[in-house]
């Protein structure tokens, strides 16, 4: 008999609770109740205090479904293990596997420390603490829309929580045909009533607009919207949450930041690698689904939007919905679709079989008054010739400038550029116009620089990392709510359906190379010379 046996409740009875009670028992932020950076335990208090009551904090279990999954096991654990590792996790945490394959708490174990690893900042009893975590963690082998599987978690997610406060996230980690069944199961059946329950859903959240209506309705026929956590994780790094920092806490940005001073937004994901080990996930979405209408539209309306009321992240949604709902509407003269021709490194490489892009490149404006008539451009691709993750933002030039001689004709090389930059390495960068020193008057577009890595002297966390702590928290304002999916899949369906309708064939672009000729036609059409050369 295991340990769980002994101190599991009656499953049909926590069943009959559940369907009592309402489904929807978000509670305040698990900082708020005691979540938050704790020592990591030297011993092992999983069960030291069933029973009786005290002022333990909450516990927390948190379930990976799909749990030998891809994606589980080379981000998830990890980043779970990171939080565990630097005290970000409570010490009465649980952490489940479901899967439907029949391995043991034993297996999985295995199966998992294969990937964690001890940071290397801080790798002091890292040994300890990983056999820690893996001494936490459990697996459950059913069917993802089996009730007696889900009955199971909840029972042994009950042993480790006894009768206290207790809350859960359910991290699904499985093919987007799998979440409906997989949430409406576990809402039913693994929910605890003694704290709260987030659920995490892994993007592209749908497949177009329809297909999105009907998941977020499944969703919401279960769940309160700020159960959910559609997740994202581009927008986990650090670059997104600076966008927001540097603009509204430093003076000399958002006075300047709208249609009067800014020229251009330019907002670039380019990936080196091709898609050879994901083909068969990315040749069924493609790149707009795959990056474009979470990540690239997210980052556009964190961008544009209004100063928020707050930092509470239903006042940032607030404003990012509207960022989205006033983008015009996206002409298909104003799109080009490349995809890359076989990586010549991978053997046996193979064109997709599709025409699904592998590249994406597109002018938007938003119609409202701060940014009428500014053009955003946005570039995704994959097989380029650099990994770059950056934002652009070109500035107009100075009016009736005096040093105009100095400048050369060239006036798009010398207007001030700032670049936010993920990759390659985290950086900000000003261009401004400078003498070079000596005599005479020689002007020179130089850089202001902010390299992280000369300043910080930090590993920067996973994006995982950063978006599963928020959960914890109960911090959303990097996940996409209900009507901001909605609005991003209004934007692109049409476009979408239009692609398919005309069997559009994407342009073929050399592996490693530029991408399409067409992006560069794009941006002479919008008065936009590209910066990430
Ligand atoms: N991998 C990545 O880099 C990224 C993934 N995503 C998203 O994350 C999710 C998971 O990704 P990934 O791990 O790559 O996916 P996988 O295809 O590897 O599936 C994950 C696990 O889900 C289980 N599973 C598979 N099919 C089904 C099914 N029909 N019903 C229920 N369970 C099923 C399997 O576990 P078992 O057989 O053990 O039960 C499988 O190991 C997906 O929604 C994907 O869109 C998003 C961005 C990037
Ligand atoms: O979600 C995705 O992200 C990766 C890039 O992630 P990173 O953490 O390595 O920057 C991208 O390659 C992939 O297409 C996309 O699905």
């Amino acid at each position: 008999m295991n340990a769980f046996a002994d101190s599991a409740q009656d499953p049909s009875s926590a069943v009959q609770v559940v369907l009592e009670n309402s489904l929807s028992n978000d509670q305040p932020s698990a900082s708020s109740l005691g979540v938050h950076p704790v020592e990591t335990p030297t011993v092992d208090t999983r069960f030291y205090s069933f029973g009786h009551s005290g002022d333990r904090p909450p516990s927390l279990c948190i379930a990976v479904i799909g749990a030998t999954g891809e994606l589980a096991r080379s981000k998830v654990f990890p980043a779970l293990f990171a939080l565990f590792y630097s005290g970000f996790l409570p010490e009465n945490v649980g952490i489940f596997g479901y899967s439907r394959k029949p391995l043991t708490d034993e297996d999985l174990r295995k199966l998992i420390a294969e990937t964690l690893t001890c940071r290397v900042d801080h790798n002091e009893k890292c040994g300890d603490k990983l056999n820690d975590f893996l001494g936490r963690t459990y697996h459950i082998n059913a069917r993802h829309d089996n009730k007696e599987g889900m009955r199971t978690l909840n029972s042994r997610m009950e042993s480790i929580e006894g009768n206290h406060e207790a809350n859960r996230i359910f991290y699904l980690s499985v093919p987007q045909e799998a979440l409906s069944d997989v949430s409406s199961c576990l809402a039913d059946f693994a929910q605890t009533q003694k704290g709260w329950n987030r659920i995490i859903i892994e993007k592209p959240f749908g497949f177009d607009a329809a297909s999105s209506r009907q998941l977020t309705s499944s969703l919401l026929s279960k769940f309160e919207e700020k159960q959910i956590y559609r997740i994202d994780h581009l927008l986990g790094k650090d670059l997104i949450e600076n966008l927001t920092v540097l603009r509204f806490s430093n003076l000399v940005f958002e006075p300047l930041w709208s249609r009067t001073y800014i020229r251009n937004v330019q907002v670039i994901l380019s990936e080196d690698c091709g898609i050879e080990s994901r083909r068969r996930y990315f040749d069924g979405y493609g790149i707009i689904r795959d990056v474009v209408h979470s990540h690239i539209l997210q980052t556009i309306a964190l961008f544009a939007m209004e100063p928020p009321v707050s930092l509470d992240g239903e006042d940032i949604r607030n404003e990012k919905v509207k960022v989205l709902k006033s983008i015009r509407k996206l002409e298909l003269g104003d799109v080009v679709l490349g995809q890359h021709k076989v990586n010549p490194s991978v053997m046996h490489g193979e064109y997709l079989t599709s025409l699904t892009p592998t590249f994406f490149a597109a002018a938007l404006y938003i119609d409202n008054a701060r940014w009428d008539g500014v053009p955003f451009l946005i570039k995704a691709g994959m097989g380029l010739i650099k990994h770059r993750v950056e934002i652009r933002i070109q500035f107009n030039h100075v009016p009736g400038n005096i040093y105009r001689e100095r400048i050369g004709h060239n006036i798009d090389l010398t207007t001030n550029e700032l670049i936010l930059r993920d990759a390659p390495g985290e950086a900000i960068f000003l261009k401004i116009n400078n003498k070079v020193p000596g005599l005479g008057l020689q002007l020179d577009a130089s850089e202001l620089n902010l390299l992280y890595r000369d300043k910080y002297n930090v590993e920067v966390p996973d994006s995982y990392e950063h978006l599963l702590l928020d959960v914890v928290d109960g911090d959303a304002h990097l996940f996409l709510r209900s009507d901001e999916l909605e609005a991003a899949w209004e934007l692109l369906t049409p476009v979408l359906h239009e692609i398919d309708e005309q069997t559009v064939s994407p342009e073929l672009y050399e592996f490693g190379g530029r991408g399409p000729v067409g992006a560069y036609y794009l941006g002479a059409k919008h008065g936009v010379r590209w910066a990430d050369d």
